[in-house]
């Protein structure tokens, strides 16, 4: 609930609380170009990012159900404290499917920062969490719409425990990038990296190959990534970049027609119009003694791209982008 200028119900007031699907509380950010970010406080869930010209960034799925215990299916849900089944948890943890609340009086944003619209959430366990994870934290989630669109995710989380009791966690930005059609997209990044395939029991593997390309389900998680990552629309001849600090995996997930049918708040198309890559912390969790805080970063930017099949210097996209 905090920006450089004033806040308000103002419609052109870059932060704004509203009512979304289902009366649901939501926030959103703008900034004076026209692009915007939207927020859930269930799940404290991006749904949505437009640029200048309100094209979608993100992926919703139009069967996304907006209703706990579910997740809402696309944008960015939060993995914590627990990705995927790597543990006893349910999937993915909770933090995806609680109420987050809006820190009214955040700590303030680091200088030179006054065209940024931002709010900070917040996660604390209620006793009913603390049964199946006995753990006591403090989960800050600043959402930032810099002035040129660009969308940063930074996770503050910190280790309250009043006993004295470190404990450990496994993170994901499960990111939803919208993309035309999957045939046509690449990621660049990733190629020669060792990958656990979610398909193959988590077995290890070495990426081969120059750029990621997809034709069938894919399910990995690449391990030890750079800390850029890009994703190439070729058909849209957009680029979305990915930079990321203190999370050192990548998820690549596309669930495919099989999958994506046997999904109910999915349709039986859309994984042709959607890539989730995530920012992640999986392999080696995060252990925090009490009092210790740890910080998760994320930021997404979209660029135009002419890519042309077969001509793409993965470097020469990554420094454009600068
Ligand atoms: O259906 P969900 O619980 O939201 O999970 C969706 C997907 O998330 C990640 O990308 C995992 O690697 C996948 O194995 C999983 O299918």
């Amino acid at each position: 609930m905090a920006s450089s200028t004033s806040e308000s119900r103002n419609p052109i007031a870059p932060v704004e609380f509203s009512k979304g699907v289902n009366g649901l509380d939501k926030v959103i950010l703008r900034e004076v170009r026209g692009s915007s970010v939207e927020i859930y406080l269930y799940g404290g869930h991006v749904t949505s990012w437009k640029n200048e010209h309100g094209e979608e960034l993100l992926f919703l799925s139009s069967k996304a159900i907006f209703k706990p215990p579910k997740a809402i299916r696309g944008g960015i849900p939060i993995c914590f404290p627990q990705f995927a089944a790597h543990g006893s948890l349910e999937q993915h943890g909770f933090a995806r499917n609680r109420f987050w609340s809006v820190d009214p009086d955040p700590p303030p944003f680091p200088i030179n920062s006054s065209d940024n619209a931002y709010v900070d959430l917040m996660l604390k366990p209620s006793e009913e969490d603390m049964k199946i994870w006995p753990h006591s934290f403090e989960f800050r989630l600043r959402v930032t719409l810099g002035p040129g669109g660009d969308l940063m995710l930074t996770s503050r989380i910190r280790n309250t425990n009043p006993d004295g009791k470190p404990f450990s966690f496994t993170f994901a930005y499960h990111t939803y990038f919208s993309v035309s059609d999957i045939s046509e997209v690449r990621v660049e990044g990733l190629e020669t990296l060792d990958y656990l395939d979610n398909l193959s029991n988590k077995e290890r593997f070495t990426e081969q190959g120059d750029a990621i390309t997809f034709e069938t389900e894919v399910d990995k998680i690449y391990l030890s990534t750079p800390t850029k990552i890009a994703i190439l629309d070729h058909e849209r001849k957009r680029t979305f970049v990915l930079r990321k600090d203190g999370l050192p995996d990548a998820v690549v997930w596309n669930p495919w027609d099989k999958k994506a049918k046997a999904m109910t708040d999915f349709g039986d198309d859309e994984y042709k119009h959607m890539l989730c890559v995530e920012a992640a912390a999986i392999e080696k969790p995060i252990t925090l003694k009490p009092g210790e805080e740890w910080k998760g970063r994320q930021e997404l930017s979209a660029v135009p791209s002419s890519y042309c099949s077969g001509q793409l210097d993965p470097q020469k996209v990554l420094l454009a982008a600068e």
